[in-house]
């Protein structure tokens, strides 16, 4: 479905992404995980063709997505930018859907608008901030377009909305199997819905994997720090932290030459991260601590 190489996006002298190679898979929900301005929503922006990049190579549907009508006949780009006649009702906007994609789904559109109260005679621009994010994101789903991009789509949404909506996106993909990317940093509550991660770091992939394999990268150890100070000579540390004797580090699990028994023996414990902890260690710029600008 997506095949990028090399891509680069430069904006005047800056480089947005530097060196993009990845590939996906249709049929997959795929979570764009980075730190702000990491590079994602350009990203996005190069797959829907609206950004034509500026190195390398981006094929969509097995062709260039920017400008190309394949692309925008497959493809819809869900973001806080997504606007509509000023003089439409939602229900107008939704029942205009069916014009522009062919697996419209006006009936789904309609009950998940009363489901999230939203007037059905109020306009696009006097929804607030959340109730136009939930209005998107319906719009999205009903949309039913084999690539479906969704970036921070639950922006502003309160939680309990988030939560149907996470379910209503993988009961939707059940229905209708399709390529959705969800770029967003909701990544904890939003995981169960991921099959895999493409992590970005400044401009270029730091990580693309499952869930579950993501997620045995880094593990902590903790124990007498003069314990672990041989056993980490090699390592990576990602962070660090000491009390009274006591250490505590994340390191990368593949680079740990050392069997758990022999860990406990020399009082060392092992503990596994997040998800979300995983990606936010592996996008850590080294020496960062916020204390240090209070210091
Ligand atoms: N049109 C533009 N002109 C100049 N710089 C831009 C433009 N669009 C993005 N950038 C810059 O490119 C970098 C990547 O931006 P991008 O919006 O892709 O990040 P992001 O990962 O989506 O961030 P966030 O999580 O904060 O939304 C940022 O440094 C941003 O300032």
């Amino acid at each position: 479905m997506i095949q990028c190489e090399q891509l680069a996006k430069n904006f005047g002298s800056h480089k947005a992404l530097q060196n993009i190679t990845c590939a996906i898979e249709s049929e997959k929900i795929v979570g764009i995980i980075g730190r702000n301005g990491a590079g994602k929503s350009t990203l996005l922006h190069i797959l829907a063709g609206y950004l034509q990049p500026t190195r390398g190579t981006c094929h969509v549907f097995g062709e260039k997505p920017f400008n190309n009508i394949q692309t925008a006949a497959n493809t819809i780009m869900i973001d806080d930018r997504l606007s509509f006649s000023n003089y439409l009702t939602l229900e107008e906007i939704l029942g205009m859907g069916a014009d522009f994609y062919p697996n419209w789904q006006g009936e789904l559109a309609f009950r998940l608008l009363d489901y999230a109260r939203l007037a059905k005679k109020a306009k696009h621009e006097q929804l607030s901030k959340g109730q136009l994010a939930t209005f998107n994101l319906i719009y999205g789903l009903a949309s039913r377009c084999a690539l479906t991009i969704l970036d921070e789509p639950m922006n502003g949404m309160d939680e309990a909305i988030r939560n149907d909506f996470y379910r209503a996106i993988l009961k939707e993909y059940i229905a209708f199997p399709r390529t959705i990317l969800i770029a967003s940093h909701h990544l904890q509550e939003m995981e169960s819905i991921l099959e895999e991660i493409l992590l970005i770091n400044e401009g270029v992939v730091i990580a693309h994997a499952p869930i579950d394999e993501l997620k045995q990268q880094l593990i902590s150890l903790t124990g007498p720090s003069h314990a672990l100070a041989p056993i980490l000579a090699d390592s990576i540390i990602y962070t660090k932290k000491e009390i009274a004797g006591m250490t505590t580090v994340v390191v990368e699990a593949s680079k740990l030459f050392i069997q758990e028994d022999v860990l406990q023996k020399k009082g060392i414990t092992t503990a596994h991260l997040s998800t979300s902890d995983v990606c936010m260690y592996l996008t850590s710029s080294e020496g960062s601590d916020i204390d240090a600008v209070f210091d």
